[in-house]
């Protein structure tokens, strides 16, 4: 099914959905963050997220795995439809647990575990109960081949994850969000403690993942948006100002404000 961003402000963009965010607000205590963000997330596409310094971008990105649901004081309204089974995963009634295992996230620093290459992998699994040693082995391969860094490790699997370089890290946090099958993966400026060398495989990583998984990003760096992602949107002091495809958003932005921030004018 094809459909239409509802939002009158955003461009209408056809999209397949992935997943709905309809009407999203949210408040730490009293600071209201997100305001009536409505946004399709393209079904395996890339989705950026751009936009100056405090807009919102890392605080959306968090709704989607309920991060915010491990502080006091934190407060969603609206919804955000996963389109499998249209549940909106922000409802009290659904696990963030489960939610965690759908939509995993990748952080700014790599982030592995004090445990080996391999516990690192199949950490989630562990949380979900699996323990045969053979199903084990199999996912951990296949999560590593995904995210590129099997040959690297494959003579080293239980090796202590912090010896491995920064870049495998990523890799390896990569492999991680990817062992529970997850629909979507979440990027919170996955590339900006990485060198340029990292940061190339990193992107060429995520443009392969999209064949399989569905994408968000957060990234400050406006290149990366336009090498890796088929739209991009645009946040300004909590708003969604704007969504299209990401050419279009570099080339001809309908709103003034979009325009002054790819260019650089602001920011
Ligand atoms: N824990 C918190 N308590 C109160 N306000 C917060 C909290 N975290 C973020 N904020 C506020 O929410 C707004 C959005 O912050 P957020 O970190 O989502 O922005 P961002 O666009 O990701 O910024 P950056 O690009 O600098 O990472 C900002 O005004 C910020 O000060």
């Amino acid at each position: 099914m094809v459909e239409k961003a509802s939002e009158s402000k955003l461009h209408k963009v056809k999209v397949r959905p992935k997943a709905k965010v309809k009407d999203l607000n949210f408040y730490y205590n009293s600071v209201h963050a997100l305001k009536n963000i409505n946004l399709i997330v393209a079904e395996h596409k890339v989705t950026a997220l751009i936009g100056p310094s405090g807009c919102g971008k890392t605080t959306f990105l968090r709704c989607f795995n309920r991060m915010h649901d491990l502080y006091p004081g934190n407060r969603y309204q609206g919804e955000i439809l996963l389109d499998s089974n249209q549940v909106n995963i922000l409802s009290p009634k659904v696990d963030p647990i489960e939610v965690r295992m759908r939509i995993s996230m990748v952080f700014q620093k790599p982030n592995p575990f004090p445990k080996s290459i391999y516990e690192n992998v199949v950490y989630g699994l562990r949380v979900r109960g699996i323990s045969k040693r053979s199903i084990l082995d199999e996912r951990v391969e296949k999560a590593l081949r995904n995210a590129a860094l099997w040959d690297e490790v494959k003579d080293r699997l239980h090796d202590l994850a912090f010896n491995l370089s920064g870049g495998q890290q990523q890799r390896l946090c990569i492999a991680r969000a990817l062992a529970t099958d997850p629909e979507i993966i979440l990027f919170d400026e996955p590339t900006s403690a990485l060198d340029p060398i990292a940061t190339n495989s990193i992107e060429e990583l995520i443009s392969q993942l999209k064949e399989q998984v569905t994408i968000l990003i957060v990234t400050h760096n406006m290149q990366q948006a336009a090498r890796i992602s088929d739209y991009t949107a645009f946040m300004y002091l909590g708003e969604m100002v704007e969504f299209n495809q990401t050419n279009v958003i570099f080339t001809q932005a309908l709103q003034k404000k979009t325009q002054d921030y790819v260019s650089g004018r602001f920011g």
